[in-house]
């Protein structure tokens, strides 16, 4: 019997093990970053709060506690980051496929619902992320929302 529904779904910030998970990760992928040929001149100069604002975005996205847009910047101010930045799809790869991996190394949930929740939202905003550098102006509005992430369709979260 499905018992998914007697029990309350966790958000996808609570599943991945919270924010000292998605710390965890970034610290280690922007660490490996600068040793990525391909990676550390698009990073080179980063800030040293870098890893930890992105840990914090993606960990509101996810629905977990609002860090990022109290006090460290908005989606606006994210997506201004990317601004004239030029991505290539070949650095977004390696972007991805690097973040990826790392989220094995720290040992972010690795059952289907999650990943596939995981890598939609990756695939999405990288993308969007190469689409805004390729800009000097947003069109988005200043006060636009954080987005918010859930298990999709898969109807998560895994259970064995
Ligand atoms: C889901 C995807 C992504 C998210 C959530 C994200 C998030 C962020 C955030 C929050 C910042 C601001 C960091 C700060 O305050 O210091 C930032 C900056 C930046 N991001 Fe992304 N990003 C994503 C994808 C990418 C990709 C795919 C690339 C390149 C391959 C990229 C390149 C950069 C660069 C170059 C900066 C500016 C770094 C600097 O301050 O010098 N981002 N990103």
């Amino acid at each position: 019997m499905n018992t998914q529904s007697k029990v309350a779904v966790p958000t996808l910030y609570e599943w991945a093990g919270g924010m000292e998970k998605f710390e965890s990760w970034t610290d280690l992928f922007y660490q490996r970053v600068q040793e990525d040929s391909v990676l550390e001149p698009v990073f080179h100069g980063m800030s040293p709060d870098h890893a930890r604002h992105v840990a914090h975005f993606i960990a509101e996205v996810f629905r977990g506690p609002a860090n990022y847009s109290r006090e460290e910047g908005s989606h606006y101010e994210m997506i201004h980051h990317h601004l004239g930045k030029h991505l290539t799809e070949v650095q977004r790869q390696r972007w991805i496929g690097l973040i990826l991996d790392t989220a094995d190394v720290v040992g972010l949930p690795d059952d289907p619902e999650f990943r596939s929740a995981l890598v939609g939202y990756l695939e999405w905003g990288s993308r969007l992320a190469v689409i805004n550098s390729k800009v000097d102006v947003i069109s988005e509005p200043m006060d636009a929302p954080m987005p918010i992430w859930g298990w999709g369709e898969t109807g998560g979260p895994y259970i064995p």
